[in-house]
């Protein structure tokens, strides 16, 4: 068996790749999307669930996980793979996107980010060597470093500098965790907010210190859809081609399309677990809105080409029933579909790359997920 970070690539198709990466909880097929589990659970799914739809791995929030119930007490239940019942490969984020983006008044300094906590307002710090000590705790298999997400539309004097304490922060991260721990991989995240020289310096930085794969972090953000491939374009070759290349926060059926041909490894959202919660449903004929009236007397299935139990067994008049009457049943038959159909159009990609077919595949996949569409 290989080793922990292994990473072997497969075929590819112009700069999209396929790949492995080994973890210590096995191996992961690349590109893959990794559904998000930010509490600890992929919200309305069993572990068998995600075995069924063929999720290969998944990620958790780092933030809310020290938050609740704590990395401590999930260290102390066996770590969460056992406390979640999930047996697969986990990654975790390092918790810095969730302080910027859900937590109240946040201080940024040397030492980390100072933070109030969003459930009960106390007050914490984020610290590398702490967010280190968390993912540590929790066991996760890939660990990501505590950086800044720069807010869209920063300026370039606030980017350089905040990309200058994301790096310092990286480096300490590292040094926290040289490598080895329990086979639990390291991954840096490439900051740079819009500029391409500070993005070529960021990544020149992180490839200096050494990590086993590299996240594009800082996009999808607010932005254009225009200008986050100008920078996915322009990024992606700058990580190195033989370790796993990582987009945050990324994304819908178009954007996975786009990260792959860029040579995009690994993606995470919560638009498929989200949008199934709120009836946007996706399929290979194009999104379905089940709350729609349309569907009211609907007899036949949401995607008859899709799998999943869903599909299998109801109507889209009872799909759009359980979510009209705010049933809890809709948001677990949703979520299932949802993920389906992503794990699916993952398959389905690597073969195309495999088969140097993936520009065909994504105009297919884009004549009904249109560019320009929202
Ligand atoms: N869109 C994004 C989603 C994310 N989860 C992250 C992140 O976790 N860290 N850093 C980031 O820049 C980032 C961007
Ligand atoms: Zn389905």
């Amino acid at each position: 068996m290989n080793v922990p970070g292994t990473f072997t690539l497969g075929p590819g198709d112009g700069n999209a790749r396929t790949g492995c990466l080994t973890t210590a909880h096995g191996d992961v097929e690349t590109p893959i999307f990794m559904p998000v589990g930010t509490q600890g659970t992929v919200k309305s799914l069993c572990p068998t669930d995600l075995h069924d739809l063929k999720a290969q791995i998944i990620l958790g929030n780092t933030y809310h996980l020290y938050l609740r119930p704590g990395d401590e007490l999930v260290a102390k239940l066996g770590g969460l793979h056992r406390f979640m019942g999930w047996d697969g490969p986990i990654l975790t984020d390092s918790g810095g996107f969730q302080v910027f983006s859900l937590s109240g008044l946040r201080q940024i300094a040397e030492e980390g980010v100072t933070f109030s906590s969003h459930i009960d307002g106390s007050r914490h710090l984020f610290s590398p060597e702490k967010v280190i000590a968390i993912q540590q705790n929790l066991g996760s298999d890939i660990m990501m470093v505590l950086d800044e997400c720069v807010p869209y539309g920063a300026d370039r004097a606030y980017t350089e500098k905040s990309l200058a304490l994301t790096t310092r922060w990286a480096r300490r991260c590292r040094q926290a965790h040289p490598g080895g721990h329990r086979g639990q991989l390291l991954f840096g995240i490439v900051q740079g907010g819009f500029f391409k020289d500070l993005r070529a310096e960021s990544a020149a930085q992180l490839l200096e210190i050494g990590f086993d794969g590299y996240a594009l972090g800082g996009l999808s953000v607010g932005e254009s859809r225009e200008e986050m491939y100008d920078i996915l374009g322009d990024a992606t070759p700058l990580l190195p081609a033989d370790r796993p290349r990582y987009l945050m926060g990324v994304g819908a059926p178009r954007d996975l399309l786009a990260g792959m041909a860029a040579g995009i490894d690994m993606f995470d959202c919560v638009l498929p677990t989200r949008n199934a919660r709120n009836g946007t449903l996706f399929t290979f004929q194009g999104k379905v809105n089940i709350k729609r009236a349309e569907y009211r007397e609907d007899d036949t299935p949401l995607d008859p080409t899709c799998p999943c139990y869903a599909c299998q067994t109801f109507s889209k008049a009872y799909l759009r029933h359980l979510y009209v009457a705010r049933e809890l049943l809709s948001y677990r038959l949703n979520t299932l579909h949802n993920l389906t159909f992503f794990s699916i159009m993952m398959e389905r990609a690597r073969q195309a790359i495999r088969d140097g077919r993936f520009a065909a595949f994504r105009a297919e996949m884009e004549a009904v997920y249109p560019t320009d569409e929202e």
